[in-house]
């Protein structure tokens, strides 16, 4: 049996056992990561106060900053976001409770508008499977009351205070990303609203049996700009340099990455990056994440005139995605879609 309070765990032994295909299939597993020594970093810290000085070289030098950290990344952190401490605490709160109903209950209740899923259901190999469970919830569900029951009201609430504050934060540095390119005023919001965008609240398990398994496996993210808020636990790791690297949680923080379709946007100048997430042995662990999205009819662009990828919409680089996983097993993403 797995740790921790069964009754709200999901079957992942049975689920993880059910894709054993030989012991050696683990052992290759094990033999694959054994030697990877992670080494622990720092993601560049920059303080968003910068972007609100009225001093107009503080502000450029802070645009140059999540720039450069854009490119060289795809990941950074930042400090004096506007999202309130309180606010994330009370959310981590409320997120802990709603992780402790019942799995069958979370299964069946179509909870956040039926948003529950937990395990990788299309994995056919161990290197497929996510030990984590998660909510990926369409903004515009979050306003709707009836989107989970009453004792939940105050998680709907807290979570649409959140949502607000994260579209906000997203919608500036995506802003401030677009305007270093020469978009100036580049607004993503008419693509980007409360009708195209998530919240997804994860939790990883303690997985004591073994140290090879995947808490989220590695992918990039489908979107134009994630805001990450994690726990102190840590297991977030990026690749940077070939070599991944675990990011040392700073609890005064939120990390923001870039995803597939800013890369494309820009045309490789910002960087969607991979990453994953290894679970901790003993503790279990919450994170939450704001997807920044277009519509699914929305074209992606791009800043150049001669661009590196076809012209495609969200709809079809969604549509390509789980093509891919439901093929292979793993996504490919925006190779697909180079000229
Ligand atoms: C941002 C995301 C991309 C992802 C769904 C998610 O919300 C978080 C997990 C990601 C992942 C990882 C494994 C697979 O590559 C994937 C297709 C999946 O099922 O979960 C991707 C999702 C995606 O790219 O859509
Ligand atoms: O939990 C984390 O730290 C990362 C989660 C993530 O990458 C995602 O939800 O896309
Ligand atoms: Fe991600």
């Amino acid at each position: 049996m797995v740790s921790g309070k069964t009754a709200s765990e999901p079957p992942f032994l049975e689920h993880y056992k059910s894709i054993f295909k030989a012991s050696s299939e683990i052992n290759q597993l094990r033999e694959k990561q054994q030697h990877q020594v992670v080494e622990e970093c720092e993601l560049p810290l920059i303080d968003l106060r910068g972007l609100r000085s009225g001093n107009k070289a503080e502000r450029t030098t802070c645009i140059a900053t999540i720039a450069k950290a854009s490119s060289e990344w795809g990941f950074f952190q930042v400090l004096n976001h506007g999202v309130s401490l309180e606010l994330l605490a009370e959310m981590r709160k409320e997120q802990k409770k709603l992780f402790e109903v019942p799995f069958e209950q979370k299964v069946s209740s179509k909870l956040l508008n039926d948003s529950y899923r937990w395990g990788t259901p299309s994995a056919t190999s161990l290197d497929q499977f996510s030990w984590s469970e998660a909510f990926h919830v369409p903004l515009a569900m979050i306003s709707k009351v009836d989107s989970c029951n009453r004792e939940f009201e105050h998680l709907r609430e807290v979570m649409e205070l959140i949502a607000d504050a994260m579209s906000e934060l997203a919608h500036t540095l995506a802003g401030v990303l677009a305007e270093n390119l020469g978009y100036p005023g580049h607004c993503f919001a008419k693509s980007c609203n409360k009708s195209t965008c998530f919240l997804r609240l994860n939790r990883y398990p303690p997985c004591s049996f073994s140290p090879e398994t995947f808490g989220l496996q590695p992918h990039t993210d489908s979107d134009f700009l994630t805001i990450l808020c994690q726990d102190q636990v840590g297991g977030l790791q990026l690749m940077k340099d070939s070599q991944w690297v675990a990011v040392k949680p700073n609890p005064n923080a939120l990390i923001v990455n870039i995803g597939d379709l800013f890369q494309a946007w820009s045309n490789d100048i910002y960087k969607s990056v991979e990453h994953k997430v290894m679970p901790n042995a003993k503790l279990e662990r919450y994170s939450m994440a704001y997807f920044l999205c277009p519509s699914y009819d929305s074209t992606i662009g791009n800043c150049t005139e001669v661009s590196l990828y076809k012209i495609f919409t969200f709809g079809e680089f969604r549509k390509q995605v789980q093509e891919d996983v439901k093929q292979t097993g793993k996504k490919v993403g925006l190779p697909r879609f180079l000229r």
